[in-house]
C-alpha cells in the first residue's frame, strides 16, 4: 500500500513548493537566517579541512579533511566508534570542531550555524521524535522551527506524511509507531525544509527490506534534483548501491576515500568464490597462529573436497573471514574451471564487494609494517581527503569555537508555541495542582489556622496576610516547574531538543522559549489565584490587579534559577534537593505565613534577601496596602536579579546540545 506513496507524483509535490519565498515568514528571512531559499550555485557542498574533535580525553575525529561536491551521494563507513556520528554532527552544524575549518553549503558552520542548518536535513541515528506531541505535530512543529508559516507547515506535514506512508498514523503518538515507521517519520522530518544537503546517520536501521528499497528509491529521486547526500551505514551493499563515493573512517581518521567500485578494483581482483572451510577448533587456532587470514599466506591444512587449498587456488588472493574462505580471481571461467578440477562441485562465483575490499584492506593494515598513510585513490578536487600529521595539528594556531548565537525571539516563540500546543491538550492534569493548591493553602492556613491567630499582631486578618504571600508562591511555582522536570526530560531522556537544534533553532532560542512559557504559566496561575482571592475579599487595594504583571520578574528569577540548575544536573532525583532544600524553606521562611521579624537574626537576614521575600512584600504592597513606592523598591530588586540570571540561563543548555 505505502509503496505508491513513494511514487513519482507525491515526490514531485514534496520537492517543489519550498522554492517560493512566500513560504517563509518574513521575520525569519534575513541573511543570518538564510532560510531554504538562499541557494547560490555551489561546487562543493562540504569543504572540511583538518577537522578534529575530542569527547573528553578521547579523540573521536582526528584530522579529517573532506571535499564533497554538490550533488554527490557520499557514504561514510567504519566500525563502531570510528567517529562517523561525531563527523556527521559537525556537518550538521550542531557540533563545532576543536580544530580545523568546515564550510557546509558555503557557510562557515562555526560562525553561521543557523544559515547552514536552514539548508540541511538531518536523519539522526537515535529516535529523537518529540514524544509529547502527535506524529503530524512533529512535522508541523519542525516546519515552524524552519520558519514556515503555520498554514504552510501544516500542508508540508501532510505532503510528507503521504510520501512516507504515515498518513493513517498522523494522529498517533510517535512512540506507538513501529521502529521502521518511526524511522520513516525521522526521514520525513529531515525533508521539511526541502534541504540541499541531507545527512542520514544509519537511516535504514530497523527498516524492513521493502522499506529499505523504498528509501533507496526516494534517495535516488532526491539526488536526481541535485541534492547532496551524506549517509553513514553499516550495510556496505547500501553504499555500493547508493553512493558515488565512500569514505572509510577508522579511529577517527580517514583510511580510504574513493568511488566504491574503484576502491574494490584498486584492492582486489574482480570476482570471488566463497567456500566453507572445515572448522575444527584446532584448524582455526592453527590458522590464526599462522596468520592465515592474510591474503596470499599458506593454508596448508585447509582442504576443499579433499584438495588442499593452495593446490587449486594457486597464487590467487585469498581472504579468510571466520570459517569462510574467499578466493579472488579476474576471470569467472578460470575460477569455475579450477574449482571443478578440484572436485569442489557447484560454488557461487560473485563480483568482489566493498565488504571484501574493506576486509582485505583491514587485514593488510594489520599485518603491514607500521605505516599510517591511508590508501586514498582518486581524491576529488578541493582540499583533499588526506590526513595532516599530528605536528601540523599541534602547530595549528587557532582552536575553533562555535559562535554563541544571540537568542532569536522569533524562533523562541516557536518553542513557546510548541509548549502551548502541549498545554492545550494536557491542561486538565496540570490545572488541579497549579490552580487549587494555593487556594487549599489559603483555606487551611489563612482561614482555618487563622482563626487561632491574633490578627492584632499583624494588623489585619490572618487570611488577608497569607493571601498575597501565597500569590507570590504561586508565581514562583508556576514558573519553576516548567524549567525543571519538563526541560530535564526533553534534554536528557526524550532528546527532542537534539532534533530541534538540527533546524535553525539554537540552544539559547530553546532556553528563551522555555522561559517565555514559564512566564506565561506564571501569569495565568497568578491571575486566576488573584481573582479567587479578590472574590473572597482578601485583595482590598485598588492596585491589586497590578500584582499579576508585577510578579513576572519574580517568576523570571526562579525560572532562570531552575533552568541554570537543570543545565547542571545529571539525574532527575537531584530536583528533590532543589525543591526540598531551596524552594520549601523559602516558602516557609520568606514571610508568607508570618513576618520575617519573628525569625532568629541570622535566618531573618537570609530570608529577607531572598527573591521570594521581595515578591511577598511586593504582593502585599499592591494587594493590601496600595503602597506603590514600597512596591517599586521590591520590583526594582527583582528586575535587577532577573537580569543578572538571564544570561547564564539563556546559555545553560548550550553545553548539552552542542557538545
Ligand atoms: N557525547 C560523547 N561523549 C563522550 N564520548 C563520546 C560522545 N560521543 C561519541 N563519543 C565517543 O567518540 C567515539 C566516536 O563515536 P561516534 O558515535 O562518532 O562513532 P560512530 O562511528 O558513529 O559509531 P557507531 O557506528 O557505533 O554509531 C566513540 O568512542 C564514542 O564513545
Amino acid at each position: 500500500m505505502h509503496r505508491r506513496t513513494y511514487g513519482q507524483l507525491s515526490y514531485q509535490k514534496v520537492l517543489l513548493p519550498l522554492n517560493s519565498h512566500n513560504s517563509v515568514e518574513p521575520e525569519l528571512a534575513d541573511p543570518a537566517f538564510a532560510g531554504p531559499f538562499a541557494r547560490a550555485p555551489l561546487t562543493l557542498a562540504v569543504e572540511g579541512h583538518d577537522l578534529s574533535r575530542r569527547h573528553g580525553s578521547h579523540l573521536a575525529v582526528d584530522g579529517v579533511s573532506l571535499a564533497i561536491p554538490a550533488g554527490e551521494r557520499h557514504g561514510l563507513v567504519g566500525p563502531n566508534g570510528a567517529g562517523k556520528t561525531t563527523l556527521m554532527r559537525m556537518l550538521s552544524a550542531t557540533l563545532a570542531p576543536d580544530h580545523g575549518s568546515l564550510r557546509v553549503l558555503g557557510h562557515d558552520v562555526t560562525r553561521h550555524p543557523r544559515a547552514a542548518k536552514a539548508r540541511i536535513g538531518v536523519v539522526p541515528q537515535g529516535m529523537t521524535h518529540d514524544n509529547e506531541i502527535l506524529v503530524r505535530e512533529n512535522l508541523t512543529t519542525f516546519g515552524r522551527y524552519h520558519g514556515l508559516s503555520r498554514r504552510r507547515a501544516a500542508a508540508r506535514a501532510d505532503e510528507l506524511l503521504e510520501m512516507v506512508g504515515l498518513t493513517a498514523h498522523a494522529r498517533a503518538m510517535p512512540q506507538t509507531l513501529s521502529g521502521g515507521m518511526q524511522r520513516r517519520l525521522l526521514i520525513a522530518r529531515a525533508l521539511v525544509n526541502d534541504p540541499d544537503l541531507i545527512l542520514l546517520d544509519e537511516p535504514s536501521t530497523g527498516l524492513d527490506p521493502e522499506s529499505r528499497v523504498m528509501l533507496w528509491d526516494l534517495l535516488d529521486r532526491l539526488c536526481a534534483t541535485g541534492k547532496t547526500l551524506v549517509i553513514t551505514t553499516h550495510y556496505l551493499e547500501e553504499v555500493e548501491r547508493l553512493c558515488d563515493r565512500v569514505t572509510v573512517l577508522r579511529a577517527g581518521r580517514v583510511r580510504h576515500s574513493s568511488h566504491p567500485r574503484r576502491l574494490i578494483a584498486a584492492t582486489l581482483p574482480k570476482y570471488v568464490v566463497e567456500l566453507d572451510l572445515p572448522a575444527s577448533e584446532a584448524t582455526v587456532a592453527a590458522n590464526k597462529a599462522a596468520g592465515n587470514a592474510v591474503a596470499g599466506s599458506t593454508v596448508a591444512e585447509n582442504t576443499v573436497a579433499g584438495n588442499t587449498v593452495p593446490a587449486w587456488a594457486g597464487e590467487r588472493e585469498r581472504l579468510r573471514v571466520g570459517n569462510r574462505l574467499l578466493v579472488f580471481g579476474d576471470s569467472v571461467a578460470d575460477l569455475t574451471r579450477d574449482l571443478a578440477a578440484a572436485g569442489a562441485g557447484d560454488h557461487l562465483v560473485r563480483p568482489a564487494s566493498l565488504q571484501d575490499a574493506l576486509h582485505a584492506l583491514d587485514r593488510r593494515e594489520e599485518t603491514a609494517p607500521a605505516d599510517p598513510a591511508p590508501v586514498t585513490p582518486a581524491a576529488p578536487p578541493g582540499p583533499g581527503t588526506g590526513r595532516r600529521g599530528a605536528g601540523d595539528r599541534q602547530g595549528a594556531r587557532h582552536r575553533t569555537r562555535r559562535a554563541l548565537p544571540a537568542p532569536s525571539p522569533a524562533l523562541a516563540r516557536r518553542i513557546w508555541w510548541r509548549d502551548f500546543t502541549l498545554f492545550r491538550k494536557s491542561y486538565r492534569t496540570t490545572i488541579v495542582p497549579n490552580f487549587f493548591e494555593p487556594v487549599f493553602s489559603l483555606a487551611a492556613m489563612g482561614i482555618g489556622l487563622g482563626f487561632y491567630v491574633d490578627g492584632a499582631a499583624i494588623g489585619s486578618s490572618y487570611a488577608s496576610f497569607v493571601a498575597p504571600g501565597l500569590l507570590a508562591v504561586t508565581a514562583m511555582n508556576g514558573a519553576v516547574f516548567e524549567v525543571t522536570y519538563n526541560v530535564f526530560v526533553r534534554l536528557r531522556h526524550a532528546r527532542s531538543y537534539d532534533a530541534a537544534v538540527t533546524s535553525p533553532v539554537e540552544p539559547p532560542d530553546i532556553a528563551l522559549g522555555e522561559l517565555m512559557w514559564a512566564l506565561t504559566r506564571c501569569l495565568v496561575y497568578t491571575g486566576v489565584y488573584l481573582a479567587i482571592v479578590a472574590a473572597l475579599g482578601y485583595a482590598p487595594a485598588s492596585t491589586a490587579p497590578l500584582a499579576v504583571p508585577a510578579l513576572l520578574p519574580l517568576g523570571l528569577v526562579f525560572a532562570c534559577a531552575g533552568l541554570i540548575f537543570t543545565g547542571t544536573v545529571r539525574a532527575i532525583n537531584a530536583y528533590s534537593y532543589f525543591y526540598t532544600l531551596v524552594l520549601t524553606p523559602l516558602t516557609l521562611l520568606s514571610g508568607v505565613f508570618f513576618p520575617t521579624k519573628r525569625l532568629p537574626p541570622v535566618l531573618r537576614a537570609v530570608a529577607e534577601v531572598s527573591p521570594l521575600h521581595h515578591g511577598v512584600e511586593l504582593s502585599r504592597a499592591l494587594v493590601i496596602t496600595g503602597d506603590l513606592p514600597a512596591a517599586a523598591g521590591h520590583l526594582g530588586w527583582l528586575v535587577a536579579l532577573s537580569l543578572v540570571l538571564l544570561g547564564p540561563a539563556l546559555y545553560s543548555l548550550q553545553r548539552h546540545l552542542c557538545a
